[in-house]
């Protein structure tokens, strides 16, 4: 059987649901799941609704109507009046009107998770009906009763042998008779209540699915040819890896190649199931094959960069050595923040370390640290990491602007600049 993984970019207008119809149909001889991602930018529009409801902002409901009208508007170019995915997608959308209209009470995670759910709960409802319209067997399957996470909300930690059990269970029937359509990014906890696995985690969906179901392989439909060495909207004269060894998609993905969640590739090289990144927009072309046993050939270096970084330079408040004891504690509250390093450097007197900034984890983050170190951060940095670089190359990526940390080994750079 196959997995298939729709993000936001390929179903964000109905002629992308129609484009993934035309796919789908091409495949449609095997077994299938289908993963989707709420359609275009609708994750960060609904972001939007949640701080606007636990800030109770006035224009609350004004960007509500605005994410429900968009998917209104794109039912209406894919059905007639009166199909029934009109009422679906409704009597979603008002569980979260029913949620607004009382006042905030609970932590602001666990809103952000039953708000933003809806993105792909509604997307799954279009693209299911839509596969039907067109002359495919299609079935709705809610992914909360089967990935099965803790409470973590927005980071959903997956608890494998549950998730494992219930998808053998009834899964592998369904897809007898029909094509599978499903949530990316929401798990559900064992009190029901809604959880997602981080920004972008659906591609990581379809990878817990083909790895519990033994797939044949994952593809991923994005608006990229496959995995180039950089990020297209950054860099001109990119080029295509036709293959990739997993070791390599996970070095990227961990440091920042925002093409596949990092979580994806580990339960795929532990099953030895291949992932083919693939163009939506050239169905046919071949992407790229992340797989065992790869030695691809680096013509040029891997570049990524990331953006909105923070250096935070730590040190003890008596001017003693940082020991193991300080880093071990240091890394405690990182851990208990949920935030991740970037890059870390230690020196005799101070640690630093380079993260995403995170707005509302950060301050809190601070307010930890500052309880047992002295704290100085910088913000508004970039963090590039060369992959395969040539020494002599590096400068060109920097540009003349201010360094403030360098890592390098023999095969990758890390650089944090202004
Ligand atoms: N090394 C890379 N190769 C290809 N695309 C990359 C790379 N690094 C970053 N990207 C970006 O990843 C995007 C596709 O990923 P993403 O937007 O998460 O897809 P989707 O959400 O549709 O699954 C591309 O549009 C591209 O800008
Ligand atoms: N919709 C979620 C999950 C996701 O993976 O989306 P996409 O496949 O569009 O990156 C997000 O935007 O974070």
């Amino acid at each position: 059987m196959l997995v298939f993984k729709f993000g936001g970019a390929s179903v964000k207008d109905a002629e992308g649901v129609k484009n993934l119809g035309h796919i789908v149909k091409q495949y449609q001889a095997q077994q299938m799941l289908i993963v989707v991602s709420a359609m275009g930018k609708t994750t960060n529009a609904l972001e939007n609704l949640t701080r606007a409801y636990v800030e109770q902002r006035n224009d609350m409901h004004d960007v509500y109507e605005d994410i429900k009208s968009y998917h209104f508007n794109i039912m209406h170019n894919l059905f007639e009046d009166g199909h029934p995915v009109f009422d679906e997608v409704q009597n979603t959308f008002v569980e979260i009107d029913w949620m607004i209209e009382d006042e905030p009470h609970d932590n602001f995670d666990f809103i952000y998770d039953q708000i933003v759910s809806i993105g792909e709960l509604v997307s799954t409802r279009i693209v299911n009906a839509y596969l039907n319209t067109i002359g495919l067997t299609s079935k709705w399957l809610d992914v909360r009763s089967f990935i099965h996470t803790d409470n973590t909300y927005r980071e959903g930690v997956v608890d494998w042998q549950k998730t494992r059990e219930a998808i053998r269970q009834d899964i592998p029937m369904l897809l007898q008779n029909s094509i599978v359509v499903t949530q990316g990014f929401l798990g559900g906890t064992s009190e029901n209540f809604t959880t997602t696995l981080g920004r972008e985690g659906s591609d990581y969906t379809a990878s817990i699915f083909a790895s519990c179901l033994n797939a044949e392989s994952v593809t991923t439909w994005k608006d990229v040819p496959g995995i180039l060495n950089a990020d297209p909207k950054l860099f001109t004269d990119t080029v295509k890896f036709d293959e990739l060894s997993y070791n390599e998609a996970i070095e990227m993905t961990y440091y920042g190649a925002s093409v596949i969640h990092p979580k994806t590739i580990k339960p795929l090289q532990n099953a030895d199931i291949p992932l083919l990144v693939k163009s939506f927009n050239q169905p046919d072309a071949r992407g790229t094959v992340i797989k065992e046993g790869v030695v691809p050939v680096f013509e040029k270096p891997v570049i990524i960069v990331k953006q909105n970084q923070v250096l935070i330079s730590i040190s003890a408040k008596d001017y003693s050595f940082i020991t193991e004891d300080h880093l071990s504690s240091i890394f405690a509250v990182f851990a208990r923040h949920h935030v991740k390093a970037n890059v870390l450097q230690t020196s005799a007197l101070s640690f630093s370390i380079c993260i995403d900034m995170k707005p509302e984890r950060f301050d809190d983050l601070l307010i930890s640290i500052k309880q047992a170190f002295k704290v100085k951060y910088n913000d508004g940095l970039s963090l590039i990491t060369l992959r395969h670089y040539q020494a002599d190359s590096v400068d060109q990526y920097i540009n003349g602007r201010e360094v403030l940390l360098e890592q390098q080994s023999r095969n990758t750079i890390q650089i944090v600049f202004k």
